[in-house]
């Protein structure tokens, strides 16, 4: 049988502390998407909405380029964000503690989301629930910036595979559609066509390096 799937809040508040070191060792291209991920966010940006946060890796960057920015911060593990607090403390940021497939996002908040190495534990369902509200929080002409671990071949055989072993694990160990750190990365296909059927107007992939993808999602503007 295979080993029982530790709670994503127990993973990443176990590993807070050594965990910027160690992400920047294990991710295809290392550094590179906390660097990149910047540009990508529109001149005028005054808010920003960052989904799984931790300890704000993305953030340098992006308070390098724009030392004035309001961030909204949300993420599961508390340990996380004290490291991300400790980090950044003389910029305006409001940390919300809690699952941002449930959290309020409100609507019309934000001229940016980001969301860098979090959503690939996500199924189908939950992903087009999740990106429909990220949609919905965004000004209009409103960007989302995902950077994820994704299937970098278009291999949809990998995805198929991740899929039906979580399901496994899940039968296996008698466990209900929860919180559990388990990878299922998808293809970038997958990806566009989810954020496409969520809101989005135009996705492009705008950088990547092997597995770590970044894609580029634009609000439709009001008509
Ligand atoms: C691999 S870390 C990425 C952290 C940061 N964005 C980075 O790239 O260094 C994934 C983060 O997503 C958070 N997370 C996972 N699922 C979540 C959920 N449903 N709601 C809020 N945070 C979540 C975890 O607690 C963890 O801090």
């Amino acid at each position: 049988m295979n080993e029982m799937p530790e709670e994503m809040i127990t993973f990443f508040n176990t590993r807070a502390e050594i965990y910027d070191a160690q992400q920047i060792k294990n991710i295809d291209g290392g550094k590179k998407c906390y660097h990149e991920i910047a540009q990508y966010i529109p001149d005028h940006a005054k808010t920003l909405l960052d989904l799984g946060c931790g300890t704000g890796l993305e953030l340098e960057s992006i308070f390098k380029r724009f030392p004035e920015i309001d961030v909204t911060g949300i993420d599961l593990a508390d340990k996380m964000l004290e490291k991300l607090a400790a980090k950044y403390s003389r910029y305006s940021i409001n940390l919300i503690n809690g699952n941002y497939l449930s959290v309020d996002m409100g609507a019309g908040k934000y001229d940016a989301a980001i969301s860098v190495m979090s959503f690939h534990h996500f199924t189908h369902s939950q992903k087009l629930k999740l990106y429909t509200n990220i949609c919905r929080s965004l000004k209009s002409n409103g960007v989302f910036i995902e950077c994820d671990y994704m299937v970098g071949s278009n291999d949809s055989g990998i995805e198929a595979h991740f899929l039906s072993e979580r399901e496994k694990l899940l039968t296996d160990h008698n466990l209900t559609e929860d919180l559990y750190h388990y990878d299922i990365p998808f293809t970038i296909e997958h990806e566009v066509s989810l954020l496409t059927e969520s809101g989005f107007q135009s996705v492009k992939k705008v950088w990547g390096v092997e597995n770590t993808i970044m894609l580029l999602a634009t609000k439709q503007e009001k008509k």
